[in-house]
């Protein structure tokens, strides 16, 4: 089953993951690049020209605010992340970015989806699709995921992850997400008993 770009976030005894893949049959010359404090998607060597065929194929995927880390399929995720680092609650940051961005303006008119989760394991998921807006909270010690297409409401998951590697590779294709197509790229985000690490495939 094809469920285009795929989010995570949940907790564990193990720690707090923010997980995302970009899964994709038009665009699939893509990397997750890793900053300091953020994981970028953008085009691999030879295809830099696509950003200007697409204007939503490049993006910071997940952003790390102090105890917050920020996952999106989009460039809201530095609007949800500006929100949250001037003081907005989580679930206002990511309804308010999801209200005011709006699903995308392409052929299939892809919905976007974000989350934000805290260093205790509490966070909100989302989604704004051309005909309705989600913001649901994620209970410490569970896991959700969203999807741009099919799985397009918040879905309880068993997620095994004890770092940040592992859960990238988790939602590149173990356990449930095993069953989604064309991935491509990966990274996440883990918070076990150091700092934030991130990682990418
Ligand atoms: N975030 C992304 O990485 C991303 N990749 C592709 N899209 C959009 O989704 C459309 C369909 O892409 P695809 O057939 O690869 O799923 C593209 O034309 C583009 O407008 C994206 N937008 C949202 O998910």
């Amino acid at each position: 089953m094809y469920l285009g770009r795929i989010l995570a976030v949940g907790s564990s005894e193990d720690g707090v993951f923010a997980a995302y893949r970009v899964s994709s049959r038009s665009f699939p010359n893509r990397i997750a690049k890793k900053f300091e404090d953020r994981v970028a998607i953008i085009p691999k060597k030879g295809h830099e020209t696509d950003v200007f065929k697409n204007p939503y194929i490049a993006y910071n995927c997940i952003r790390i605010v102090e105890d917050t880390a920020i996952v999106s399929n989009g460039s809201h995720t530095d609007v949800i992340a500006d929100k949250i680092s001037l003081g907005m609650n989580i679930r206002d940051a990511i309804a308010l970015s999801l209200l005011t961005m709006d699903y995308e303006k392409d052929e299939l008119n892809t919905p976007r989806i974000a989350a934000a989760i805290k260093d205790d394991g509490e966070g909100h998921i989302g989604i704004v699709t051309s005909h309705n807006i989600q913001v649901e909270r994620v209970p410490s010690g569970s896991s959700y995921y969203i999807s741009t297409y099919e799985h397009t409401t918040p879905r309880r998951v068993k997620f095994e992850a004890e770092n940040a590697d592992e859960a990238a590779a988790y939602i590149m294709g173990e356990g449930e997400f095993s069953k989604f197509t064309n991935p491509v790229t990966a990274a996440a985000a883990f918070k076990g008993a150091r700092e934030w690490e991130l990682s990418t495939i």
